[in-house]
């Protein structure tokens, strides 16, 4: 630890006082909590209740690390402290002992400046390890010390935060949230928000604090989850501790791969398959060839008790017609209520003509009797002629309705006509079949060559047939009535919404969103049709298939013009030495823009050296060792082509070079190192859209960057600008 001076050492103590008041009331109130808990009643009332205190337990018991982070002295003399969760007083009037970082009251800490210093005087960084304050960073909100373009908060505790050695996990920023990313993470939600921003700029992060904001602002959020998706299994574990960090639980994260419960990728595809099945167009196809499959109106005969009933085409047609927007299983729930309620109608029908014809010809019988024997025995208005009467009490109606919904009989029958079908095979009709495939993509013709691939491709399900299938179950609905529905019992909301591919959350982020392709972003948009949408990226690092350069392009076809983007500018991950270096290597990726500003400077220069093939996989396992004596602590990784992957691999195991990642440059999305080495960076280049893929590997260091490129290949650090 380094010494204190003595005003910080006052400073020290101070702080170290309020932050052993604040973890007393802290374990307090968990101790509250828990006899809470205990004490709530077992009816339902009681169980809710349960729930809600729990999940505030157990938000509480998380945040005891970090408990306070920060302290925000006004002008007029106020002091609030700020930290991950807010504390009480026992007197409730009084204010808050600690704010939570989310409140609204806590807002100024991320956002003045001196130049904005919005009532404030001073910020306050706590330097916290376990329990005990180790220090303050503070910054005066004068307009003294303003300095010209400075636009970083809380500089000294951020640039603390971005030098520490990375993990391989990703860790929560809420002490050091900067004012760009502040605004986005506090940002309305109630229409989709497309966050653009360099390698580095914070929008994983950005995206993770908007969940534990918007969860914390909206409690309905946590009733629906929200829905968080990544490019990779490697990337959600890499975030997987924050939003727990965070104190939430009502969270799904996944890849859009494994979205759809039951279906799992089985097979890789070719970029052009992948190109060509993202299309939006497949939407209307699938609309078409699902709306296909339902059945032509016919005449329907039906058996009830022994006698026939035709249902006529007309009426079928009709019937058909009233259900023609909804979902297939859907609508064949209805129709069927419809042609239940038909043949009541028609039963009814034919047994009031029976009962009128067993009452005319008992008046006939009783006309007789009235003749012959000269006396009356059932006078026109007694008990008699009230129950033949000719028409049935509304008691038997109901009954026989009741038997008409409950046969079994009629249920298969109409299942027969209307059957049941699942995606997979309604999907796999579409593809496999040239004829219904032009006729259904008759919206966005496919040439001969797209559709000879499409219907060539091999079984099995491969990433780009997800969002078909996903959008062929919507269009099927669920086969069982309530399914789909935000209900169940389960006592966390994460596992129902999981469980359920109909589920819709109160809101989705999706990280390295300029991946998705435009079925993709459909299946967004049905997770979420308000469109509560934070989609962050950048459109200069995509590396999918699809052709869109930029998020206008990306979205037209889903978002339409409903959709607003916010961008992100400071780069806090890779230092200044290196982000020089990507100027070049962007211009050739076809980018207009420039590479955010790097905050900090590692005072490193990247390296670059030459090897020949047969010497590579050696060289790197020596470059690997290096790195890692000289990162001890923390964290290298490699960046590689394809094709030396394998070898690259095989060579660090077999050195024992420690656990160490060799990732292509996909692979490498969204993650970050200490230390990164590139391995033949030229050949990153020659995959394709393989200048973006260069930028994703030069920007994955927090400190250091060394590429190792063949013999007789440029070296890139003397590419020149385009
Ligand atoms: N305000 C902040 N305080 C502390 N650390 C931060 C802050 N903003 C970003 N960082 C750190 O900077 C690094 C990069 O952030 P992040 O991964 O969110 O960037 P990104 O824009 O998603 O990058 P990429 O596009 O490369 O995936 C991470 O280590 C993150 O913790």
């Amino acid at each position: 630890m380094r010494d204190l001076s003595g005003p910080e050492r006052l400073a020290v103590a101070r702080e170290q006082e309020f932050l052993d008041r604040a973890l007393l009331r802290h374990d307090q109130l968990l101790v509250h909590l828990e006899r809470e808990i205990r004490d709530t009643s077992n009816d339902h009332a009681g169980k809710a209740r349960a729930r809600g205190l729990r999940q505030r337990y157990e938000e509480l018991r998380r945040s005891r690390d970090g408990l306070v982070f920060g302290r925000l002295d006004a002008q007029d003399g106020t002091v609030r402290r700020i930290g991950r969760t807010g504390l009480r007083e026992e007197d409730e009037d009084a204010d808050p002992l600690v704010v939570d970082w989310r409140a609204e009251a806590a807002r100024a800490f991320y956002t003045a400046t001196p130049l904005d210093p919005q009532g404030q005087a001073r910020r306050r960084h706590l330097r916290v390890d376990g329990a005990t304050v180790v220090g303050v960073n503070d910054e005066p909100l004068d307009a003294q010390s303003a300095e010209p373009g400075g636009d970083i908060v809380g500089e000294g505790a951020l640039l603390a935060a971005l030098g520490q050695r990375r993990t391989g996990q990703m860790s929560t920023a809420i002490a050091t949230l900067q004012r760009e990313q502040d605004d986005i993470v506090r940002a309305p939600a109630t229409s989709p928000l497309i966050v653009q921003g360099g390698p580095g700029t914070g929008k994983t992060v950005v995206a993770l604090h908007r969940v534990a904001y918007l969860l914390f602002t909206h409690r309905q959020m946590a009733d629906q989850a929200v829905l968080v998706l990544g490019p990779s299994a490697r990337f959600l574990d890499y975030i997987a501790q924050v939003l727990p960090a965070l104190g939430e639980t009502a969270v799904v994260s996944s890849t859009l791969d494994a979205l759809i419960p039951g279906i799992a990728v089985g097979r890789a595809e070719s970029r052009r398959a992948a190109e060509i099945k993202g299309r939006a167009g497949w939407q209307p196809a699938i609309e078409s060839h699902v709306a296909s499959l339902r059945p032509q109106p016919q005449d329907l005969t039906l058996r009830w008790e022994g006698e026939s009933y035709t249902v006529s085409e007309e009426a079928v047609r009709q019937a058909l017609r009233s259900v023609s927007g909804r979902p297939y299983h859907h609508a064949r729930r209805v129709f069927t209520e419809h042609v239940r309620q038909i043949l009541t109608e028609a039963v009814v029908e034919r047994r009031e003509a029976m009962l009128t014809e067993v009452e005319e010809g008992l008046e006939d019988v009783l006309a007789v009797f009235d003749r012959g024997a000269k006396k009356s025995i059932a006078p026109a208005g007694t008990a008699v002629g009230a129950e033949i009467d000719g028409t049935m009490s509304d008691d038997e109606v109901d009954d026989l309705r009741e038997r008409i919904a409950g046969s079994a009989d009629i249920a298969t029958f109409l299942r027969g006509w209307w059957p049941d079908l699942d995606p997979q095979t309604v999907l796999a009709q579409l593809l496999h079949d040239e004829a219904r495939l032009r006729r259904h993509a008759s919206a966005a013709p496919l040439d001969d060559d797209e559709i000879a691939l499409v219907t060539g491709e091999p079984a099995g399900w491969a990433p780009s047939d997800v969002p078909l299938l996903d959008a062929v179950a919507d269009q099927l609905g669920s086969v069982a009535e309530g399914a789909g529905e935000n209900h169940g019992t389960e006592d966390f909301v994460a596992d129902r919404a999981r469980a359920d591919r109909g589920w819709i959350y109160g809101h989705v982020v999706i990280d390295e969103a300029q991946e998705l392709s435009e079925m993709q972003w459909h299946m967004v948009v049905r997770r979420c049709p308000t469109g509560s949408v934070t989609a962050v990226g950048d459109i200069d690092q995509t590396e999918a298939a699809h052709r869109h350069t930029s998020w206008d392009e990306a979205v037209r076809a889903t978002l339409g013009e409903r959709w607003t983007q916010a961008d992100l500018t400071i780069c806090y991950r890779t230092p200044r030495e290196v982000m020089e270096l990507t100027g070049p290597v962007l211009a050739r990726a076809g980018s207009r823009n420039d590479p955010p500003r790097g905050v900090r400077s590692s005072g490193v220069s990247p390296w670059e050296s030459a090897v020949d093939e047969a010497g590579l996989p050696a060289a790197v396992v020596q470059a690997v060792t290096a790195l890692g004596e000289r990162w001890a602590g923390g964290t290298v990784g490699v960046v590689a082509p394809d094709r030396w992957v394998v070898p690259v691999s095989k060579a660090l195991r077999a050195a024992a070079a420690g656990d160490v990642p060799v990732l292509t440059a996909t692979g490498a999305k969204g993650l970050e190192w200490d230390a990164t080495l590139v391995v033949d960076p030229h050949g990153i280049t020659r995959q394709p859209r393989g200048w973006n893929g260069l930028y994703v590997a030069l920007t994955r260091c927090t400190q250091e960057l060394g590429q190792l490129r063949l013999t007789g290949e440029e070296p890139l650090s003397f590419l020149p600008d385009e």
